[in-house]
């Protein structure tokens, strides 16, 4: 889904880009000491998606910084913090609002999810992504890849790219172009709200291909539940004989275990995920 007349001004948006640019710019010293960071910690800089556990596959550099309930942020470039704060603060509101909506669309108070995830003292990241060209493009059999196919640990996801293509939704078992419209973003739905919303809504399995001949970038604002709320589906949504799909689960637990393995399409998901079958078949075995 796409949201456009969001009120997030598309100068905030360029100015946010242009200063994680900048960043990706900065001689390596200025950004070592972010670079051994581990997945929880609050500001992290590198390539590929973790590469103690994958290497350098994949094509691309991010800077991911939690931005609430604390802005963290490199010092450098300059005017990163301010950038960084006014759009963290704008997408957050964007963020609660759309949260709002959809938990109007599942039939509950617009405040249920809200209250259920405890957003009063919600999580949020920025990460900023920079996939240089490659010659080697996605048509060719062993071509880079930026980001493989995932779905995002957290509740919901604002993202907007530079003019290039790459980003790619799974619809219906094939692979759609989001193509980049300016100024607007587009919502991904993320592991937590599948949880809370006990299924009813998907998250949404995304990868970003690389271009032959043009840098593509992307800025991401990723609201969580508080690090320490226990995520669980909201009961009103698992009536009988509906059951519950998924266990609860710490989202600080999850999103340590999402972050800090191979990124595997929704794998991480089955870590929380009822397994129905597997108690059918031990009843019908006995
Ligand atoms: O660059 C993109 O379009 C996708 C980025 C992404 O999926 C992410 O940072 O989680
Ligand atoms: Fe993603």
């Amino acid at each position: 889904m796409k949201v456009t007349n969001h009120g997030v001004p598309e100068d905030l948006q360029s100015a946010m880009m242009d200063a994680c640019k900048e960043l990706f710019g900065l001689p390596p010293e200025q950004k070592a000491e972010f670079m051994d960071a581990g997945p929880m910690d609050p500001v992290r800089v590198g390539t590929g998606f973790n590469s103690a556990v994958d290497g350098a596959r994949y094509w691309r550099d991010y800077v991911k910084m939690f931005a609430h309930p604390e802005l963290h942020c490199p010092a450098k470039p300059d005017g990163l913090r301010g950038v960084a704060a006014e759009y963290a603060a704008r997408t957050r509101g964007l963020l609660l609002e759309l949260t709002a909506a959809i938990s109007e669309s599942l039939g509950l108070p617009a405040g249920r999810i809200a209250e259920r995830l405890d957003l009063g003292s919600c999580f949020q990241i920025l990460v900023g992504n920079h996939y240089p060209p490659c010659a080697a493009g996605p048509d060719d059999d062993d071509g880079a890849v930026g980001l493989p196919a995932h779905s995002d640990h957290g509740l919901l996801t604002l993202l907007f790219q530079n003019g290039v293509d790459g980003l790619q939704v799974k619809h219906d078992g094939r692979w759609l172009l989001a193509k980049p419209i300016p100024g607007s973003f587009f919502v991904i739905a993320g592991d937590q709200l599948e949880i809370v919303s006990n299924g009813r809504y998907k998250g949404v399995l995304h990868r970003a291909l690389v271009d032959r001949a043009q840098a593509r970038m992307s800025c991401v604002s990723l609201l969580g539940p508080c690090l320490d709320a226990v995520v669980k589906p909201v009961p009103e949504l698992a009536v009988p004989p509906l059951g519950l799909e998924f266990r609860g689960v710490k989202y600080r637990d999850y999103m340590e275990h999402q972050q800090s393995n191979k990124l595997n399409e929704k794998g991480a998901l089955d870590l929380v995920r009822v397994q129905r079958h597997i108690l059918t078949d031990t009843l019908c075995s006995s």
